[in-house]
């Protein structure tokens, strides 16, 4: 609680405001004035009685107002007018303040201001109400005139806020690299995955946006979504000539809003994906005997005969096909598919189990499967592992062995050339496609550096206070949704 005295003001001489400000955490405050030189002598008679003025209460029904802030204005009723007239604003219904006549007891007041929207007038609410139902209200009321307001300063600042726009970068931007920037010195360079805020889109194809890490940078320019997603696909096409990558417009931005993740809630989900044989497992393997305690992976469903090692729970959960098939059409496997005559699938149910027990769960799937979990429930963060260059890979995978797909019923040999030229073009296909959910890129060169660049990488996502998540996550709860969404289409 903060409390100021004012002195009287030398141009309005018959008013002394004693100001109680309440900061709630809501953001809401109540501002009492008394307007009268006699009230002055009297407060002032208790105030040094009482060395400080005392606080009223906040008033109880103030914190309910959740989404704004209110102020409650105390006016004691002298023979003077108010001062000010009022309208209904016709888009929103509300009561509002039109007019503040100069030198009236409002405008001395300082209190009540133009466009200031109406709640309450002595407890009685102002909603559906006419202005002319409304002044009676004032005339009957005497002495102290309590009004409920929201301020009009308070909504313009709200209505900034929502404008307020935070976008994930897809892609790195150099402007020493961009001949067609107009001023080099005022553009903004970014790396892939910074978040940007957005200040201006006035332009079409130069905004102004500002990096969120460097705390009160100026802003610069950007290309805009349509400037960047040409570049981008010019590049595109000037690597591949051929058109097999299709019409998909290269991702550029996302927009994103901040998350502050409660102790008590759920860990992210993981979600490893990359080509066949790149080492998704490998690096699952890695994470899971690192920390078995802290991370845990599913337990996939299938259709096929328990073996006698096996255990029901631990290495599969063994389900008849008429109940896989009613799990399938329930849409209740985030992937399934067919080996050797049975199913197996990965199920929703097995990924909560793991979230449930507090464990990091590691899951890994086709790209074109983490939409069933891109959901604000899951809030995925998607790594995706890529693999380096063709020598690298040669140099790294001499010794390693992998098992092989369905045509050579699950055989393990050594990689061929073949397989490391699929398992790049794979990769570049994947980016391309599915780049804008990937959080993080690890290229699994050297095993060991790719297993602690990702462990270290996923203990600084649990350790980060504020994170950005995909704004169409929230979309699903209203209030935030009103919120974060809206402006724009949540990936640009
Ligand atoms: N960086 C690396 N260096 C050397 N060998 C590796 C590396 N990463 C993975 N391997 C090996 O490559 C083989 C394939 O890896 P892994 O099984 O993890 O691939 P995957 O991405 O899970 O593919 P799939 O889903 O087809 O199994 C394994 O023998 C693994 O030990």
């Amino acid at each position: 609680q903060r409390q100021t005295r004012q002195q009287p003001d030398s141009q309005h001489p018959d008013f002394h405001f004693v100001w109680s400000v309440l900061l709630a955490a809501i953001n809401t405050f109540t501002v009492f004035v008394f307007p009268s030189q006699s009230l002055l002598s009297v407060h002032d008679t208790v105030a040094q009685r009482d060395f400080e003025p005392t606080l009223p209460p906040i008033p109880d029904d103030v914190l309910d107002e959740d989404e704004d802030s209110v102020k409650i204005v105390s006016l004691v009723k002298t023979n003077e007018p108010l001062g000010a007239t009022i309208k209904k604003d016709k888009s929103t219904g509300a009561i509002v303040v039109a007019r503040i006549m100069r030198g009236g007891a409002a405008d001395k007041s300082g209190l009540i201001h133009e466009g200031d929207e109406l709640k309450e007038v002595n407890g009685i609410s102002l909603e559906h109400r006419k202005p002319k139902e409304i002044l009676p209200l004032l005339a009957c009321s005497k002495g102290e005139v309590k009004f409920k307001i929201i301020p009009a300063s308070f909504k313009e600042e709200m209505a900034s806020n929502k404008k307020k726009l935070f976008l994930r970068a897809l892609f790195d931007y150099d402007p020493d690299d961009d001949p067609a920037v107009p001023c080099k010195d005022a553009a903004i360079g970014f790396k892939r995955g910074d978040v940007l805020q957005v200040v201006s889109m006035e332009d079409d194809t130069w905004w102004q946006a500002c990096h969120l890490r460097d705390g009160n940078a100026r802003g610069g320019l950007i290309p805009s979504r349509q400037k960047s997603s040409r570049a981008r696909e010019a590049a595109r096409r000037r690597r591949w000539s051929t058109g097999v990558h299709g019409p998909t417009r290269p991702p550029t931005y996302i927009e994103v809003i901040p998350y502050h993740r409660d102790p008590k809630e759920r860990h992210r989900l993981v979600v490893l994906v990359g080509p066949d044989g790149v080492g998704v497992n490998e690096l699952k393997r890695r994470l899971l005997l690192s920390d078995p305690d802290h991370y845990g992976v599913t337990v996939p469903h299938t259709t096929r005969e328990k073996r006698r090692q096996e255990k029901e729970g631990v290495d599969y959960h063994f389900v008849s096909v008429p109940m896989f098939e009613e799990d399938i059409l329930n849409h209740r496997f985030i992937e399934y598919g067919r080996y050797n005559g049975h199913y197996y699938g990965t199920s929703l149910d097995s990924v909560n189990r793991v979230m449930a027990e507090g464990k990091v769960c590691l899951l890994d799937v086709h790209p074109g499967k983490i939409k069933h979990v891109y959901t604000c429930e899951y809030k995925p963060y998607v790594v995706f592992v890529k693999p380096p260059g063709i020598e690298e890979l040669r140099l790294t995978r001499r010794r390693a062995k992998f098992i092989c797909g369905e045509e050579d019923k699950g055989s393990v040999r050594v990689f061929s050339e073949e397989d490391f030229e699929d398992m790049i073009s794979l990769a570049d296909d994947m980016e391309s496609q599915c780049g804008h959910l990937f959080e993080k890129v690890i290229v699994n060169g050297d095993i060991a550096m790719a297993f602690r660049e990702l462990k270290a990488d996923l203990e600084r996502v649990e350790q980060t206070e504020v994170q950005w998540l995909p704004a169409e996550w929230m979309c699903s709860s209203p209030t935030k949704a009103r919120r974060s969404c809206g402006h724009l289409d949540s990936w640009i």
